[in-house]
């Protein structure tokens, strides 16, 4: 098993700039627009996540089986594509992919006409795939508390459909800020949508030619805000971020506001500083369900208690992340609890190990990278640190250039 190890010793530089990777889900939004346009779509930028260069790879291929890998955003997109556009196409992906629910998204293109099989488990990846050939429909009801990513994808092909398609969201709706960011970039490419209460209207249309240069990832901004918040006194700048974004996780300013960090745009430079004052806090995570661990990690290693609401999707991401959150979290003496339903209580060590700790990564990027910045305070060994290839596959290199000690262990 490949690991490193991450020493506390190291001297920080008292500032550091950083190139962070592009946003993978506004990369790969725009990579199915592009496919389905007919006109010319520049797009810069874009991520070097595997999980968008998946996409690229795919949508170039000409393979009958396409697999994703472990990237949901690609599985569930190109689902939606090979319904409007393939040939009787298998779709596939890692044994966590197959244990990851698609049954919403696959019920709603069959009732749109696609057929669709199940080639192992009901409800579940691989799937065969084939296109629509006489639009059933032009009206869906689709249930939000599983995964927005079901309904970007039927956004994103909604305008190529004869009849066009209206999406009513039915109860709760988890991730909003993605399907928010899904029309923002159909937008960008001529797409006009009708948001009303719970129902989102798309006529017919063309996405048409134009240029787009896709945003550093705030998510992977997420991971040095943390950075900076457990250092001594260290500083960060970050490129590529616009203070007017398409995407949810932006919220990580707020939130970090709360945790002790000042931040400011100055330029082209997104600037964190610590300031050092913490307070208990109540953090609802149901708009950016991929910040939870990292604050989770910052209000351990703060040794602050926080409570939190808005996790349930994250028992079908790239692995339980409650659980693994768990059980790694007790390493440091901490402890998360469901103290009532849906309602958690991180409950932070008076003290931190010595270490080392020892970090398991359950196939998920961002156990490694959340856990990463409190080896400013407890050495650390990180299992399989190539997760981070999912979203961000330079954070190694970015956490030498910050001043880490990193080393194969
Ligand atoms: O649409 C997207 O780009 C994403 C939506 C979110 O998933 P859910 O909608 O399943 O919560 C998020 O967790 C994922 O990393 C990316
Ligand atoms: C949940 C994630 O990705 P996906 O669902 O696209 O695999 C993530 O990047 O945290």
């Amino acid at each position: 098993m490949n690991k490193i190890s991450i020493n506390t010793s190291a001297a920080i530089p008292a500032a550091s700039t950083i190139n962070l990777s592009a946003s993978k889900s506004e990369s790969n939004r725009a990579l199915i627009i592009q496919a389905l346009s007919d006109e010319k779509i520049n797009l810069n930028n874009l991520s070097d996540a595997r999980d968008t260069q998946t996409m690229m790879r795919l949508l170039a291929s000409k393979d009958k089986t396409w697999d994703v890998l472990d990237a949901g955003t690609t599985m569930r997109f190109l689902t939606a594509y090979l319904a409007l556009t393939g040939k009787d196409q298998t779709i596939t992906g890692s044994e966590r992919m197959q244990q990851r629910p698609i049954k919403l998204l696959v019920d709603a293109l069959r009732e749109l006409g696609a057929s669709i099989d199940y080639l192992k488990n009901d409800g579940y990846p691989p799937l065969k795939v084939s296109k629509i050939t006489q639009q059933k429909t032009d009206s869906l009801k689709i249930q939000g508390n599983i995964s927005s990513q079901y309904i970007s994808a039927l956004l994103m092909i909604a305008p190529m459909l004869p009849n066009g398609l209206t999406i009513e969201l039915v109860g709760d709706v988890f991730s909003r800020p993605y399907i928010e960011m899904t029309l923002g970039l159909m937008q960008q490419f001529g797409v006009k949508n009708e948001w009303k209460e719970n129902t989102i209207a798309i006529a017919p249309q063309k996405y048409t030619a134009n240029s787009y240069t896709i945003e550093s990832d705030w998510s992977g901004a997420s991971y040095w805000l943390s950075m900076v918040s457990l250092s001594k006194s260290s500083k960060v700048n970050l490129t590529g971020l616009r203070e007017n974004s398409y995407q949810g996780d932006i919220r990580i300013r707020e939130i970090m506001h709360g945790l002790g960090l000042t931040t400011r745009f100055s330029g082209e430079e997104f600037l964190i500083e610590k300031k050092n004052s913490v307070s208990p806090m109540v953090i609802d995570f149901k708009t950016c369900p991929d910040l939870a661990q990292t604050v989770m990690v910052v209000a351990t290693g703060l040794k602050s208690p926080i409570s939190m609401t808005g996790l349930e999707s994250l028992r079908i991401k790239e692995t339980d992340r409650l659980a693994a959150m768990q059980t790694e979290l007790a390493k440091f003496g901490a402890t998360l609890v469901e103290e009532t339903p849906g309602f958690w209580e991180l409950e932070p060590p008076t003290e931190l190990p010595e270490g080392p700790v020892t970090i398991s990564t359950y196939e998920d990027h961002r156990m490694a990278m959340a856990f990463a910045p409190l080896a400013q305070k407890v050495p650390l060994i990180i299992e399989e640190p190539e997760v981070v290839n999912k979203s961000y596959p330079g954070f190694w290199e970015d956490c030498k250039k910050y001043g880490l000690d990193i080393k194969e262990a």
